[in-house]
């Protein structure tokens, strides 16, 4: 396969992949890494192409040379962004215009020296250093890293390598090593181009994806609105404790709570200053609690509490403290200060104990204390005492 087929196939490889990535993307909000990651392989698809054209006599060499290298090192350095953007470092702009723009002074300056072996080397060290800044990227977090990124962070690593060797090579040893004609080294490192193609681009893709399906496993156990967990998400750090109920030792106590007459502040100001109503009474909650403790929101302005080694007059305690510090903080919305208070039902969970039997007595608590006026606190029935024979 000789250089023109090689540049021919990186080009088409990006082409197709920008244009797979342009119809997937249509008309959806897409998360920037993949945004950036887009317009680097783009730039790199345009990039490959006018060096398809270099010394083709269609386009002058100085063109096609430099600015084919230009959009490579553009492309390359957008890649790698997007990567240490996917390992959570947002602030990667601000070392990867200077160094696209440093390596595209080297190439010129290479350029004007007009030695080819001296614009191999710029060329290839350029290139080669911003796949090993993908590979960093791609490294960072090693120890908590899933094995697709640590084993994406050593091919690229390796083949990063590769490819800046064979410019080394071009002005070290112009006739080749050993029985390494450069021809040769001129094959491998345009092989380990197309691989580095190809796989941080798979890579990019799969690590991506599984973003996607951490984030969406992360939501479906979330109210996004008030950041605690939901319905679903309190049930399931419930789950351990219902288990360890049955053994002997220091209950967990359950705490379910109900904002009083909350619909009245949608009337009144409005369902944003609800909102904000109700991030404020879960902020008060957390600040009560213990670290160990789980706040959750069951439905609508009902939310749970799970005081894990607590007995039942330590939990109502913590109960009243919270509806205290609930009934005496004035929450200020848009337009008003509102005071609001809770309901709560308060029990602990008994070894005989399924969840429809634990959230149906601390209910029937709950309501109780609506029943009773409001702003209160119900503890749960005590269990029946077990007949003597
Ligand atoms: N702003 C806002 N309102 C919500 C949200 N979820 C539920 N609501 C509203 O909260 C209100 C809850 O009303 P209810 O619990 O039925 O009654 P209440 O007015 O709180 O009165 P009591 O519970 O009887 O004290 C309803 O109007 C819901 O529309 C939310 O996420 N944001």
């Amino acid at each position: 396969m000789d250089l023109k087929t090689i540049l021919f196939a990186l080009a088409l490889g990006n082409l197709t992949l920008c244009a797979a990535l342009f119809f997937h993307q249509h008309g959806k909000a897409t998360a920037a890494a993949l945004a950036t990651w887009t317009r680097g392989r783009q730039l790199q698809a345009a990039a490959w192409l006018v060096l398809c054209f270099h010394g083709s006599g269609v386009l002058p060499p100085l063109a096609t040379g430099i600015a084919g290298y230009a959009l490579l090192f553009g492309g390359l350095g957008l890649e790698s962004g997007a990567f240490w953007e996917t390992a959570g470092k947002d602030h990667w702009r601000s070392r990867m215009v200077p160094a696209i723009v440093l390596a595209i002074l080297l190439y010129g300056a290479a350029y004007v020296v007009d030695e080819p072996g001296v614009r191999l080397l710029a060329g290839a060290l350029a290139t080669g250093a911003f796949y090993m800044s993908v590979a960093a990227a791609l490294a960072a977090g090693w120890k908590n890293a899933v094995m697709l990124r640590r084993a994406l962070a050593v091919t690229t690593a390796v083949l990063a390598v590769l490819v800046a060797v064979r410019g080394v090579l071009a002005v070290a040893m112009p006739l080749g090593w050993g029985g390494l004609s450069l021809a040769v080294v001129q094959y491998l490192a345009s092989a380990s181009l197309y691989l580095l193609m190809l796989i941080t681009g798979f890579g990019f893709l799969l690590l991506e994806r599984e973003r996607q399906v951490r984030e969406l496993e992360r939501v479906a156990v979330l109210d996004t609105l008030l950041d605690v967990p939901n319905r679903r998400g309190f049930f399931a750090a419930l789950a351990p404790w219902m288990a360890l109920a049955r053994r002997p030792g220091v209950p967990t106590a359950l705490v379910v709570f109900d904002v009083d007459n909350f619909k009245r502040i949608n009337d009144d100001y409005g369902h944003p200053a609800g909102d904000v109503v109700l991030r404020a009474i879960v902020d008060m909650c957390r600040k009560q609690l213990r670290d160990s403790d789980q706040i959750g929101r069951l439905v609508g302005v009902e939310f749970a509490l799970l005081l894990p080694r607590t007995e039942l007059q330590h939990a109502l305690t913590v109960a009243e403290r919270i509806r205290a510090c609930i009934e005496v903080t004035p929450i200020k919305t848009g337009r008003a200060l509102v005071n609001m208070t809770v309901s709560m039902g308060v029990t602990t969970i008994r070894a005989d104990d399924s969840t429809v039997s634990l959230f149906k007595r601390v209910d029937e608590a709950l309501q109780t204390a609506k029943m009773a006026g409001r702003n209160r606190i119900a503890e749960a029935a005590p269990p029946i005492p077990a007949a003597t024979p």
